[in-house]
């Protein structure tokens, strides 16, 4: 079985499964610095909003490793902090790293007697992310399949499986679930254009799991909506602003909109940790612009379109919260506003239910 994210057993680096290459070869890279995790967070070799965020807190974990005889306290913490600063900023769209550097720097602003222990809390902290994202995701797994019906066609764009996460997955998860529970579902696979998310990662999960699924283009959605096959539809988050808009992989909103034209359900399956109430709605998510590479030449080599042909290439859309039928979340099946003092509570009655 593979592993998206962990940390060496010596703490020294983060070890990566390269979704790059996948899915013809598994292999694992070794990142020993904070600004290689960024780099790799970057360049997608770890992508999915809670796997970056699980690899950035390992990221600190490592640099907390390797800077340990670099100077004195305030020195290592300063320096531990910028490190955070980067992490965050690898990539713009999801709120997960944001939440984990959070973490990492409330423990890193808290009173430690030595460097020594202040380096533990950091990799207590890290690890508690990594193994609580999949307790976390296991419950989202178990309230979502009360949602499937015991014979259902599903659509899902992108890939938010154990990939896309340390185990389990959002999305990936209910249909794992429903899986194993006995249900009698089948999987629409959208491609997900241009870096093929769908294509080279959703499909190998479940071939793995022996769930029955198609591959689509993205552009069979509405066609294959109109001829009735479809049940429901399930993506996974970036960001979830406070009044439930959802910043997802670009072509979620044309999957969305299809969706209500046709009747059909569709709903955000998300961690607590990607909703954000300080983003009030949809209009103040950034959304990450990348390389016109990724759309001029996918598979990594021939071009598909003239050479220096002008390409816009949004990695992610927004999708209105009105589109929206629920969110899926460890805590339950819920509706927005997503408000701190909301959002707070179910933590609260998480804590006490554990
Ligand atoms: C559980 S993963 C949720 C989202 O991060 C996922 O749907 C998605 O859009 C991933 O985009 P990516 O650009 O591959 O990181």
């Amino acid at each position: 079985m593979y592993v998206s994210v962990q940390l060496s057993d010596d703490h020294k680096s983060v070890v990566l499964l390269d979704q790059r290459r996948l899915p013809f070869h598994e292999e694992y890279i070794h990142f020993y610095s904070a600004s290689e995790v960024a780099q790799a967070i970057r360049d997608m070799v770890v992508r999915g909003a809670p796997a970056i965020a699980v690899a950035a807190g390992f990221g600190i974990a490592v640099e907390a490793e390797r800077l340990v005889n670099s100077g004195n306290y305030e020195s290592y913490t300063k320096n531990l902090e910028k490190a955070c600063d980067w992490l965050e900023l690898s990539r713009p769209t999801a709120v997960n790293l944001s939440w984990a550097m959070k973490r990492m720097r409330k423990v890193l602003s808290s009173e430690w007697d030595s460097i020594e222990s202040l380096k533990s809390a950091i990799v207590n902290e890290a690890t508690r992310i990594a193994s609580e994202d999949v307790a976390v995701n296991y419950n989202i797994a178990k309230t979502g399949n009360s949602l499937i019906p015991s014979k259902a066609n599903i659509m899902h764009i992108c890939n938010t499986g154990a990939l896309a996460t340390v185990d389990w997955g959002t999305a990936l998860g209910v249909i794992r679930m429903a899986h194993m529970s006995g249900k009698d579902i089948h999987v629409w696979v959208c491609e997900t254009r241009p870096r093929l998310q769908g294509a080279k990662l959703t499909t190998f999960e479940l071939q793995q799991q022996n769930i029955p699924m198609t591959l689509i283009v993205d552009s069979a959605a509405g066609y294959l909506m109109q001829m009735k096959k479809v049940d429901l539809c399930l993506a996974g988050a970036d960001r979830v602003a406070c009044n439930g808009d959802t910043a997802n992989k670009i072509g979620t909103y044309s999957v969305a909109c299809l969706a209500k034209l046709h009747n059909i359900p569709f709903y955000i399956v998300t961690p607590l940790s990607s909703i954000d109430p300080d983003v009030l709605s949809g209009k103040e998510i950034q959304v990450e612009e990348r390389s016109c590479e990724e759309v001029l030449r996918p598979s990594g080599e021939s071009l598909v379109a003239p050479d220096s042909t002008p390409v816009f290439n949004p990695a992610f859309d927004i999708t209105p919260f009105s589109f929206i039928s629920g969110f899926i979340t460890e805590v339950g099946i819920l509706q927005p506003p997503f408000t701190w003092q909301v959002v707070n509570k179910w933590k609260e009655k998480l804590q006490t239910t554990k």
